[in-house]
């Protein structure tokens, strides 16, 4: 049974009689493939990039599982259409918390047309995305059964600054959203997700790592999925994730790295250790897990991270 994603905080949506992806109960995330030359672009992405045999064990699980095209009634009534069958980040979470980051200052690409470039470069500098290397496209926070999710509206997301930035990042990983705006976020799940062993910190340094390197692709217009559960955060169980979707706008590195996307991956990086280095139980955490020396951070060196409470 296909239905609208319930977790999904950003891009096109499904619902209200318009395109967008479906889910099904296996744990299958149906993307449409986009009639112009975006679906092409990101089905060429991930054939390359799953043929591709010197991407790294550890690198490939940040991205979504590829399980080909299919073709399947589309959300908007047209009929049945390609769809490019991924797997579904949030299956067999309940209530998953989930952030969209869109990462690289700048998300139009080299050989896109002047109408579509200015169209990105006004979102870009509206937004974060000019002066942090990144912005934030949606989130979804889970509170409890009582309040639910704290999931501000579109306008809003997009109007946030600097500030507005880091407060968001310290809201995805509090428990007290639903006191309402004139309550400080408590930061309660920062140490359990943000800096765990092989909580979202260590992962982004492990994405780092390989950013440093890699030379085959440019990720424009790309975006950083952090989720967990926050259910299960206090007893350790949290399972942060960090993962890459939305490959629509991929380019060919040319042996050049990709330095718009590593930008705003260490912007991003800056975001969260900020948030830990301010957090006593991430402090501890830290000396556990190795993740500073000489009071920096190192990149991970660990080709797996695992969940284990620090
Ligand atoms: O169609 P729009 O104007 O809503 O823009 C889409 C963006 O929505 P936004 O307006 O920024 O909320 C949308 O952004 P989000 O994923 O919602 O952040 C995508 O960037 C989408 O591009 P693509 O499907 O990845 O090629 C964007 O589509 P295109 O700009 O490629 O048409
Ligand atoms: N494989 C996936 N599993 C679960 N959710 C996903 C997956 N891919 C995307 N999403 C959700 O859909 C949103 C939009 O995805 P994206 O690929 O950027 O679509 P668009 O091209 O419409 O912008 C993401 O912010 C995320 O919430």
């Amino acid at each position: 049974m296909l239905k609208v994603p319930d977790h999904q905080v950003a891009g096109h949506r499904g619902d209200g009689g318009k395109l967008g992806p479906l889910v099904d109960d296996s744990g299958r995330f149906y993307k449409p493939l986009q009639s112009d030359h975006r679906g092409d672009t990101e089905l060429a992405f991930y054939e390359s990039f799953y043929s591709n045999t010197e991407i790294p064990g550890h690198i490939r699980k940040f991205f979504p599982a590829f399980h080909g095209t299919k073709t399947i009634e589309a959300s908007d009534g047209s009929g049945p259409q390609p769809h490019l069958v991924l797997e579904d980040l949030v299956a067999g979470r309940t209530n998953p918390s989930v952030m969209d980051i869109k990462t690289g200052s700048r998300t139009w690409y080299p050989e896109a047309s002047e109408e579509y470039i200015q169209k990105c470069l006004e979102k870009d500098r509206n937004s974060t995305s000019v002066s942090l290397g990144f912005r934030i496209s949606g989130l979804r926070v889970y509170q409890n059964s009582e309040a639910g999710f704290w999931q501000p509206e579109k306008k809003v997301v997009y109007s946030f600054n600097a500030d507005g930035v880091r407060s968001a990042l310290r809201k995805f990983v509090s428990s007290n959203l639903s006191l309402g705006p004139n309550v400080d976020p408590d930061g309660l799940y920062a140490s359990k997700v943000y800096c765990h062993r092989g909580g979202i910190l260590a992962q982004l340094l492990q994405l780092k790592e390989w950013f440093e390197v890699q030379t085959n692709y440019h990720f424009y217009s790309c975006s950083l999925i952090i989720l967990y559960d926050r259910e299960s955060a206090l007893d350790g169980r949290a399972h942060p994730k960090v993962k890459l979707v939305d490959f629509a706008h991929v380019m060919d590195g040319h042996g050049v790295i990709d330095h718009n996307f590593l930008g705003g991956l260490c912007s991003v990086i800056k975001f969260i250790r900020d948030i830990v280095d301010e957090d006593n139980e991430c402090a501890k955490c830290e000396v556990n897990l190795g993740l500073k020396e000489n009071g920096f951070y190192k990149s991970s060196t660990e080709p797996e991270l695992d969940h284990e409470a620090c």
